[in-house]
């Protein structure tokens, strides 16, 4: 138990030092040249700003005390072109800003979805995945608001500061220090405030990540949400979230709404005693109305400068909690590297073995298989049975290479896995899992997701192959029907249809197959039979067999039992041994057994 509260003080240091920003400057490169010119107009209009109080002095001491009608017109005109040149300049810099801002956003986003989209299945039962939804959308936006507008502020109100001190200092050293007194308070509330800020918005941003990851993981079960009536619960669950979400941000509001009434009160009281102590020097005459008008201005510039630069201290930190929570997602390194000099695999037979294979999920769980050795001749057809967790799923996400052994070895073609690249393996192998989820879509780009440049006829000699054209035909706009969310608007037995069609197009030498356990219509269950039938023909396939007519189609049968094998041979050997399979097959199988 000691770890936790040290990784929690390593986080907090980590999210304290800016370095994660510093991430940012290789995707800001590609961007230098319009960077450049934004900063440029910021520095004119900056200095364009600076310019005003000059101008207002002049006015005063001038224009009014010599009452000269056109020298005011004058002045005023020079105001307004001041002013109108600042006009664009902030436009040029806002829109190039705000136009990088993006770009760099989405490229960044992009960058992170990638990189999870190549993590290890391990990753995803580790982290919710509505929890990652959030990272990619809150976390960038706050990277997005310091892009556009924390940086841009920071530079422009830097200026003022460094403008003002020195335009005031030309004017009256004193009066500067008067005006300066009021800093260290500033900058130590920036500080006190700057901090709690941070922490506060990075709880406000987990509360968020995790009433998201609720929400979308109610939304992606809503079947069971609502055949247990359960949809209150759910909605008190996501409330009671929101209500955190609502407790963390308040805090975080009150953080803020008392930073800035301390700042803002010590601000003015620098500004009200430049004015106390200007105006006795005016009445004693040593110092002209005007003069200290433009010093009262400098004034405000500078406490406005400081107050802001003290609140974008803590929106920056916000921003350094989001940019070390983003680039510490894209370090994870998955867990399942491509090999750096993989072996070319060339045409694959498809002979599959596992020797010795011993495998847990994770360093602390238990082993789940236990010296496994099964090996599959190319076009050999092997059903795995067991009991529930008895490890046949395992077995079957190590071939595709999901998990690495930490013991054993996984081999295709008598390569070891770990050899060959990712790309070729898994292009080699075909897999229909137990419930095929589809993607919102047409049926047409459901099949040719294994090959997305199939022709239409490629995509419909699929289908036939896995008896499903037939249905495709039927429906209204045949093979570009929208299959809805994760292919909710089809039947059970028609998804796994167009999931075998898939498969049928990819063409690969190995198929892994998870047999659904639900049972369909007769009718259903007779097609989907004859599409997997087919797709057996010429390929190596392993099959998590729930049904009788597979395993008696089956070479060989290959029984599990908490994680080992203990029977193999065919179903009538397997049979007249009279073990496990012989007692599964009494309670499992005979009940399943369909009509054919
Ligand atoms: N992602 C995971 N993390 C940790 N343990 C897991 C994970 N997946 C499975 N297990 C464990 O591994 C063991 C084997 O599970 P597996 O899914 O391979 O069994 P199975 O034979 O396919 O079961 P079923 O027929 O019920 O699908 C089980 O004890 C299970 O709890």
């Amino acid at each position: 138990m000691t770890a936790a509260p040290a990784d929690a003080r390593a986080r907090k240091r980590r999210l304290a030092s800016p370095k994660p920003l510093g991430k940012l400057l290789p995707l800001l490169r590609p961007h230098a040249g319009r960077l450049a010119v934004a900063a440029v107009c910021l520095v004119l209009a900056a200095g364009a700003g600076l310019v005003f109080p000059k101008i207002v002095g002049w006015l005063l001491d001038s224009a009014f005390m010599l009452r000269d009608r056109g020298r005011l017109d004058r002045i005023a005109l020079a105001l307004l072109a001041v002013f109108a040149v600042q006009g664009v300049l902030n436009f040029v810099q806002v829109y190039l800003l705000s136009a990088t801002a993006e770009r760099v956003t989405a490229r960044l986003r992009e960058e992170l979805f990638a990189h999870l989209v190549q993590l290890s299945p391990g990753f995803f039962t580790e982290r919710r995945t509505g929890e990652l939804t959030s990272r990619l959308s809150a976390d960038l936006a706050l990277l997005q608001s310091l892009l556009n507008t924390w940086i841009s502020e920071l530079a422009r109100q830097l200026l003022f500061l460094v403008g003002g001190v020195v335009l005031l200092t030309f004017t009256d050293p004193h009066l500067t220090l008067t005006t300066l007194a009021v800093a260290p308070v500033i900058v130590a509330a920036a500080i006190v405030f700057g901090r709690m800020l941070r922490r506060a918005s990075t709880g406000v941003q987990d509360r968020v990540a995790e009433a998201t990851a609720m929400a979308d993981e109610a939304f992606s079960q809503i079947r069971t949400v609502q055949s247990f009536v359960r949809e209150s619960h759910e909605v008190r669950r996501y409330g009671a979230l929101l209500g955190e979400v609502v407790t963390a941000a308040v805090a975080r509001a009150r953080m803020r709404a008392t930073f800035f009434g301390v700042v803002g009160f010590v601000a003015f009281a620098g500004v009200t005693a430049v004015l106390w102590e200007g105006g006795q020097r005016v009445l004693a005459g040593t110092l002209t109305a005007g003069a200290l008008v433009q010093f009262l201005f400098y004034a405000f510039f500078i406490a406005a400068a400081v107050g802001s630069l003290a609140s974008l201290f803590g929106h920056f930190q916000e921003a350094i909690g989001a940019a070390g929570r983003v680039f510490e997602l894209l370090a994870t390194a998955p867990v399942v590297a491509e090999p750096a000099a993989p072996l070319p695999l060339g045409r694959v037979r498809g002979a599959v073995a596992l020797d010795g294979v011993t495998f847990r999920y994770g360093p602390t769980l238990p082993d789940v298989l236990h010296d496994v050795s099964l090996h599959a001749a190319p076009g050999e057809v092997v059903a795995l049975v067991g009991r529930s967790g008895a490890g046949k799923t395992t077995i079957a996400s190590l071939l595709p290479r999901f998990w690495d052994v930490p013991a054993g070895r996984v081999s295709l073609d008598g390569e070891d896995v770990r050899t060959l690249s990712l790309t070729e393996l898994r292009g080699a192998i075909g897999v229909v899992p137990q419930e095929p989820a589809l993607f919102s879509g047409t049926i047409r780009e459901n099949i040719a997701y294994a090959r997305p440049d199939a022709s239409l006829d490629d995509v419909i000699a699929a289908a036939r192959a896995a008896h499903a054209h037939e249905f495709v035909e039927r429906l209204p706009n045949g093979y570009d029907t929208p299959v809805g969310e994760r292919g909710v608007k089809l039947s059970g037995g028609q998804r796994q249809r167009v999931a075998i069609a898939r498969v049928f197009l990819k063409d690969p030498a190995v198929v892994v197959l998870d047999e659904a356990t639900s049972s369909l219509d007769s009718e259903s269950e007779r097609l989907v039979e004859a599409a997997l039938e087919e797709l057996l023909q010429g390929r190596t396939t392993i099959i998590i067999a729930h049904r009788l007519s597979t395993v008696r189609r089956a070479d060989r049968v290959v029984v599990l039992d908490h994680g080992r094998v203990v029977e193999s041979g065919s179903h009538a050997e397997l049979l007249a041994q009279d073990g496990l399979y012989a007692k599964l097959y009494q309670g499992q199988f005979r009940e399943d057994e369909v009509p054919v």
